[in-house]
């Protein structure tokens, strides 16, 4: 099942640095580790902006939302979803 995932961040501007640097490094590793498996398959940059859209190839929105809810930047995030179905016109 694969999901449109819109997440936009917003760190506290109190946050000190060497914390947001320290959650920045471990949703990297999260994020890249999630790639590797192929459960995160596309991930881009809203130019100019703190924010990505990705897709996420999951089995269930149970996984999804495990998944999403452990984000190490999860509370500081705006999450949207969106489900995708086969589009009749896709010759894949
Ligand atoms: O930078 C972001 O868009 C937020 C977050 C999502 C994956 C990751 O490595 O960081």
């Amino acid at each position: 099942m694969k999901y449109l995932v819109h997440m936009d961040v917003n760190l506290p501007v109190d946050m000190p640095a060497r914390e947001a640097a320290e959650i920045k490094a471990t949703e990297k590793a999260y994020s890249q580790q999630l790639q590797r498996s192929g459960k995160w398959p596309e991930i881009w940059r809203v130019a100019g902006k703190y924010a990505n859209y990705s897709i996420l190839d999951v089995d269930s929105h149970d996984e999804l939302h495990e998944i999403l809810q452990n984000l190490p930047l999860f509370p500081y995030m705006q999450i949207s979803v969106v489900p995708l179905a086969k589009h009749p016109s896709d010759i894949k």
